[in-house]
């Protein structure tokens, strides 16, 4: 059987692309030694591939940023704010990723928005009635060249022409189906350039096809490959899904001329059934995703041998493919120095991942795969227990009744409490809770994680830039203050660290977004806490001043949406584990007189099925009453605030509304304040904090532009219910831009209630 990988990671196993391309926007290195890194990442991502005998290896999926934004700028999908920099093509293509200030101009960055339901970003194309879709890059077919001198055959792969039009932003009249002959005859130039340069196989990923599709998204498929694919040439189509099942247009791929398709058997819940119902065609490859490409279990041969089995019945011809890119793993186990082989034997991360692809090529070639060595060694990884369990916690668990998860007295009621305990001006002024992350604030946890310091110094060094930031807060005038997150590598991975039953990796390193990459924690066990975590902190802050502090803590379901979570027990159990070990974190900061918390859940919108049929019988019934298991405990005086990174969640208010915190704070600057008619449409009770600025730009707001924003939202809300703050953490930005638009941000607040 062929073996088939839909993508690699790119960044570098020890993040290398991050560090030169960082170097190269400061203007430390050359372009050239940001392409020989580039070019040197390619070539041993290709040779790891080959030594693993994988049979279609991809080319075209290595990116300086992402992959969709490469294919943007391989169609000319390049607004003319961006190409009238008059940069070169890579200066033009990161002008779009990041933004351009400089002598050429003053441009912002497009859009980022999450990449279906995954925590990797992807840069939203933005085409308008001036824009003409058609070849105009050449990256695919050099990356598909420079393999082929490395001997290395590949499949180039890009993000298929549906998918693409479906997640562009239109900002003139014209709409996706106005560009249906344009894109498909700019797919249908990739392909005959292919052809001359003769590629075997061309992958073509379609992930949008995995969500709910209306007749005219169907239309407009099957319309721009009826195009493309009437002038195909030698080269093959490989139609490739991914991130769930493509019931609303399987029988259209089977008769569309596609020479290969990709189905995902891991999270396409019925890919299985539709291949049984409705039959596969004898002259197409089933690429068959049975190999999970978003999480690091070990795959269980017994499990994939059987799927195999059941396919081989409707399928003739079935290649053992990812279930989706790898992108969304780690690279290798190799750099974990850590972890007891013990553990470490139930991973596999990308380069693992590689192995078992040879591995059950090897058992698949065998007479009786069942008595491959290979497959009895793999079987012993799942006999037995491995995962740590604590009785206390399922018990905790399995006794939770309908009151732990409701809070009282009612909000109505709290609110007016709180009112009357905080005295708070209108218009309270917060922020979202992290300060700059900067270089000395990452040394020092360097540092301490080395060795060369102590605890004791590393605790303090964090409890003085406390103190300066508290201090600094006071001094500048907000209302509510937080202690700045000093302590925190990331606001998931730290609680990982700190929670009995999560493992933490040294170099685990996934992409994000551009140059920035997480750690995802990993859920190995049953889940508790057994010390608190930020209480220290909190109440450090809290008693340097008289102002409030407010406590802040990673809620339930963000924490195991950016980990990667157990297979073994449901989603919803790990939630509630999770959810009680943070609820026992809210007592303890109420309990040290911390009166305000806030609980982020921003990656609750992250994982709402790609469905919408699934959102609440999969989802949304066990994610908003884990939030609620967190703070149903605290007294009525005790404000809850939520935090999420991004507004679009119009579809779920009502669901935002049950978690029933006392105030949320959300990103709103960049979404022209659509969200807020909906909050008032569905009479939203929760005070909000929309933000006023954006946060992933280091531009500094005008004291003006904050007013008339502030004037705006006053337009549509209560000003009883309105809070004041940026939209997201600010530890990704520079101390100078941070305190210079929170002063504005402060002095637009007083004009405007002065002005009241
Ligand atoms: C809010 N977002 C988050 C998401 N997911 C998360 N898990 N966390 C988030 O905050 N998703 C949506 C959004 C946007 N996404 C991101 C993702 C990543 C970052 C970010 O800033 N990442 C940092 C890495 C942060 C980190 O863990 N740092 C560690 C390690 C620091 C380090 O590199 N150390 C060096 C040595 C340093 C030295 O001084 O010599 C090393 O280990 O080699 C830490 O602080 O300890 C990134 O740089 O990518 C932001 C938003
Ligand atoms: N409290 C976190 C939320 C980010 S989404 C922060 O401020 O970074
Ligand atoms: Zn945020």
């Amino acid at each position: 059987m062929k073996t088939s990988i839909i993508g690699y990671p790119r960044v570098g196993s020890l993040r290398e692309l991050k560090f030169v391309s960082e170097q190269y926007f400061k203007g430390e290195i050359t372009i050239n030694e940001l392409h020989r890194t580039g070019a040197e990442l390619r070539a041993a991502h290709w040779k790891t591939q080959q030594e693993n005998g994988i049979d279609f290896i991809p080319s075209n999926d290595f990116s300086f940023y992402d992959g969709v934004l490469d294919t943007a700028c391989l169609l000319n999908i390049v607004p003319a704010r961006y190409q009238a920099l008059g940069l070169s093509p890579l200066e033009t293509y990161f002008a779009m990723a990041r933004g351009y200030q400089g002598e050429q101009g003053d441009v912002k960055a497009l859009a980022m928005k999450k990449w279906f339901n995954t925590n990797y970003h992807y840069m939203v194309p933005e085409i308008d009635d001036s824009t003409v879709i058609q070849l105009a890059g050449t990256k695919l077919f050099d990356e598909f060249q420079e393999a082929k001198q490395q001997q290395v055959a590949t499949k180039p792969v890009v993000i298929g022409p549906f998918t693409l039009l479906k997640l562009a932003k239109y900002t003139g009249t014209k709409q996706a189906a106005d560009f249906v002959g344009e894109a498909a005859a700019a797919y249908a130039a990739v392909l005959e350039q292919l052809n001359t340069l003769g590629a075997a196989w061309i992958q073509v990923d379609e992930p949008a096809l995995v969500t709910d599709l209306s007749p005219a998204d169907l239309a407009l498929f099957s319309k721009l490959y009826e195009q493309i694919l009437s002038a195909k040439g030698t080269v093959k189509v490989l139609l490739q899904t991914y991130f769930g099942d493509v019931r609303d247009c399987y029988q259209t791929l089977q008769t569309l001329p596609f020479d290969g398709i990709g189905l995902d058997f891991v999270e396409g819940k019925e890919s299985l059934a539709l291949v049984k119902q409705y039959g596969f065609a004898d002259h197409k490859v089933l690429f068959a995703g049975l190999i999970n490409g978003k999480n690091i279990w070990r795959n269980q041969y017994k499990r994939t041998l059987s799927l195999i089995e059941e396919l081989s019945a409707s399928v003739k011809q079935i290649v053992l493919s990812s279930s989706c890119s790898l992108l969304h793993v780690p690279y290798t186990l190799k750099n974990e120095s850590r972890l007891p082989d013990a553990t470490k034997r139930h991973f596999a991360f990308a380069e693992e991942k590689l192995q078992e692809f040879a591995e059950l090529k090897a058992v698949l070639a065998q007479p009786n795969p069942y008595a491959a060595a290979q497959y009895v060694h793999n079987e012993g990884l799942f006999n037995g227990t491995r995962f740590t369990n604590n009785e206390a916690v399922q018990a905790k668990a399995a006794a939770l009744t309908e009151a732990d998860f409701t809070r009282l007295p009612a909000f109505g009621e709290r609110e007016a409490i709180q009112k009357a305990k905080f005295n708070l001006p209108l218009l309270p002024t917060t922020t979202i809770g992290s300060f700059p992350q900067t270089a000395e604030v990452r040394a020092n946890r360097f540092a301490f994680k080395k060795g060369s310091i102590t605890e004791e110094q590393y605790k303090q060094f964090n409890l003085d830039r406390i103190a300066e930031c508290v201090a600094r807060q006071e001094a500048i005038g907000l209302d509510v203050l937080v202690h700045g997150e000093y302590e925190r590598n990331d606001m998931v991975e730290y609680f990982g660290e700190c929670l009995d039953g999560f493992i933490f990796t040294e170099k685990a390193w996934v992409q994000s977004y551009g140059t920035r990459c997480v750690k995802p924690p990993i859920v190995w066990g049953d889940i508790s806490r057994s010390k608190p975590m930020t209480v220290e902190y909190s109440a450090y802050a809290k008693s340097l001043t008289s102002k409030p502090v407010k406590g802040m803590l990673t809620g339930p379901v963000t924490i195991l949406n950016w980990s990667f979570p157990r297979e073994d027990i449901s989603l919803q159990d790990s939630a509630f584990q999770i959810a009680l070990a943070i609820r026992d974190e809210v007592l303890d900061l109420e309990a040290n007189r911390v009166a305000i918390i806030q609980i982020d859940e921003a990656a609750l919108r992250e994982k709402l099925p790609l469905r919408k049929s699934d959102w609440q019988s999969e989802y949304l019934s066990w994610a908003i009453p884990a939030f609620r298991l967190v703070h149903s405990g605290v007294q009525a005086e005790t404000q809850i605030h939520t935090h999420m990174c991004y507004s679009q969640f119009s579809d779920i208010i009502r669901d935002i509304d049950a978690m029933d915190a006392d105030v949320i704070t959300f990103e709103a600057s960049r979404s022209d304040l659509a969200i807020i008619d909906t909050l008032n449409e569905c009479g939203f009770q929760t005070e909000v904090g929309p933000g006023v600025y954006d946060i992933h730009s280091p531009r500094i707001p005008s004291v003006d532009e904050l007013k008339q924003g502030l004037q705006q939202m006053l337009d549509k809300i209560d000003i009883a219910k309105l809070w004041v703050n940026p939209d997201c953490g600010l530890k990704t930005r520079g101390e100078q831009e941070t305190w210079a638009s929170l002063e504005h941000l402060v002095q637009a607040t007083k004009e405007v209630r002065a002005a009241l």
